[in-house]
């Protein structure tokens, strides 16, 4: 009975929709010819969006409309258009589209920044994260850094057959060790388990095709009726997602009250009172923050490392100018540092290639308050603008065979002829006020870690049951988040200098992460 008056009631909302008068209005960018009520729902694949994107931009041009029921859609598959809009329009474009099971039912526009619409917690929120992540505070973090990748090395030694484990430890401990003073177990940590729960949960949330996303009035339908599991899964999840940001946040605030944690994010907002300059302490947003860190800062750091050790199996040849390069700067007695970086363009250009060729933000949505035109076409209040940033960083008109990882595309030596720089893009840095504030962080947490392993190690091909080599195939997990699928290689020290070179660096580290 529910079922059937929820089918009315959707279908005669959506005719109004469709049929709702914009003859006043400019037209719409072009796209794909909806059908009626359903809009382009059938053309939209749930794997894979951005590749069709980037399909429609060589029919429509680079702004391309469509709509799934009631909500519209605008993506922006050139840089000029993403530009216009996001940074010379940043006023208009910077909150976030309305998606009701992850914004609403999870809660997520209230404790994740990254759903949260624009708004004084959102502008707080970004002023605690940008004074703790700027390129200012680098020193803060640097040793953390530094420790983390060495701890990284000496587990690879070890037990390097679970590489993809070692990255995520190494990644997790240090964002909680720089967000709450955490330090980590290296195997099976209860908080870097929740921020995997956490990350679990706005996956699934996210995903494209919730029904009540299309018709928000489903988020009032009873829990206890048939057909609302999803009702039933978003509460059990919203308590498991506040309770996952409040228990870090209390670990730190008892190390406060019971002596002095670490230097963190939270302690030090914590030993200020957590007052800005006008005396204002908001806790709640302060929560919020930190537990957007540590999701944001292993989300993305790990998939770009993992994809690093794919590629340096499938191109040997990129490998072993790495190693050469890495190896004139520090000699056989040092890890580098982070002050090696300019002496090291080629690990620079690596840094830049594994962030185009293994976008991990494929999709980056943004949305506005009031309807605005560009270019003579309505972009409609409320819609989801998003920039294609896979399409852009993969067109062949911009980067020559963009499947092939070519760090050398980016060779400073080339002059002109260097292909476009893909790291505004990558992080939308400075374009808007959304950009990422973890890019200086990502940035030299990837150099260091990179430089470390090439300088200790080889990664050579897995062995097949024969003993013979084999190259892994490159597949993706192209499921809403895009992902290598797993596989193998075989991570083996450079020399017996370099097994001790790291046992020496360990045992002098004044800050180990992991417990
Ligand atoms: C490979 C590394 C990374 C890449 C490629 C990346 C990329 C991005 C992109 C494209 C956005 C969306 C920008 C927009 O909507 O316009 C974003 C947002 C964000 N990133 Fe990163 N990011 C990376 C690492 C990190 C790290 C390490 C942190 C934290 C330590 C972080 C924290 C955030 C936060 C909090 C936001 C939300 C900003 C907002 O909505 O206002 N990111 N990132």
């Amino acid at each position: 009975m529910f079922q059937a008056f929820a089918a009315i009631v959707c279908l005669v909302s959506a005719l109004l929709y469709y049929y709702r008068g914009r003859t006043s209005k400019p037209p719409l960018p072009p796209g794909p010819k909806p059908l009626p009520v359903v809009g382009n729902l059938h053309q939209v694949p749930r794997e894979k969006q951005y590749k069709v994107f980037q399909e429609w931009a060589r029919v429509y041009g680079p702004v391309v409309y469509f709509r799934v029921f009631r909500q519209d859609f605008v993506i922006l598959n050139s840089v000029k258009s993403i530009v216009d809009l996001f940074e010379k329009r940043s006023g208009k474009y910077s909150t976030r589209p309305r998606f009701v099971m992850v914004d609403e039912l999870l809660g997520r526009k209230y404790n994740s920044v990254l759903f949260m619409k624009h708004g004084q917690k959102l502008k707080k929120a970004r002023q605690y994260m940008h004074r703790w992540l700027s390129q200012k505070n680098l020193e803060t973090y640097m040793p953390l850094q530094y420790s983390a990748s060495c701890q990284l090395l000496k587990r690879l030694l070890e037990d390097p057959e679970r590489f993809t484990e070692h990255v995520r430890t190494a990644a997790g401990s240090i964002i909680h060790r720089a967000t709450y003073g955490i330090k980590c177990k290296p195997d099976d940590d209860p908080f870097l388990a929740m921020s995997d729960e956490v990350i679990r949960i706005t996956a699934i949330g996210s995903r494209p095709g919730w029904l009540v996303d299309s018709f928000p009035f489903l988020r009032f339908m009873p829990s206890f009726l048939p057909g609302a599991g999803f009702r039933r899964w978003a509460q059990r999840s919203r308590k498991t997602l506040d309770l996952l940001a409040s228990s870090p946040y209390k670990w730190t605030q008892d190390q406060v009250v019971n002596g002095s944690p670490p230097p963190c994010f939270v302690g030090d907002q914590l030993k200020q009172d957590g007052q800005d300059a006008r005396g204002h302490f908001d806790e709640d947003t302060l929560i919020t923050a930190a537990a957007t860190l540590t999701t944001a800062g292993i989300e993305t750091v790990v998939p770009t490392l993992r994809a690093f050790f794919l590629m340096m199996v499938v191109y040997p040849e990129v490998r072993l100018r790495a190693q050469k390069e890495v190896d004139a700067v520090v000699g056989p007695y040092r890890l580098a540092t982070i002050e090696d970086r300019p002496s090291m363009p080629y690990i620079v250009c690596m840094v830049k290639e594994l962030l185009r060729w293994n976008v991990t933000v494929h999709i980056a949505p943004h949305s506005l308050d009031e309807d605005d035109i560009y270019e003579g076409y309505l972009i409609p209040k409320g819609a989801c603008v998003a920039a294609n940033v896979w399409g852009i960083l993969n067109d062949p008109l911009v980067y020559q065979d963009p499947d092939v990882f070519n760090p050398g595309r980016f060779d400073p030596a080339l002059g002109d002829k260097a292909e476009m720089d893909p790291l505004p893009l990558a992080f939308l840095i400075g374009m808007g006020r959304r950009f990422c504030p973890g890019s200086h962080y990502s940035l030299s947490f990837l150099f260091l870690t990179i430089a470390h392993i090439l300088s200790v190690f080889d990664i050579l091909p897995p062995l097949d049951k024969n003993g013979e080599e084999f190259i892994p195939p490159v597949v993706f997990e192209d499921l809403h988040i895009r992902r290598l699928a797993p596989f193998k290689c075989r991570i083996v020290p450079r020399n017996t200098e370099k097994v001790e070179l790291v046992n020496n660096v360990f045992g002098t580290l004044d800050q180990v992460l992991c417990q």
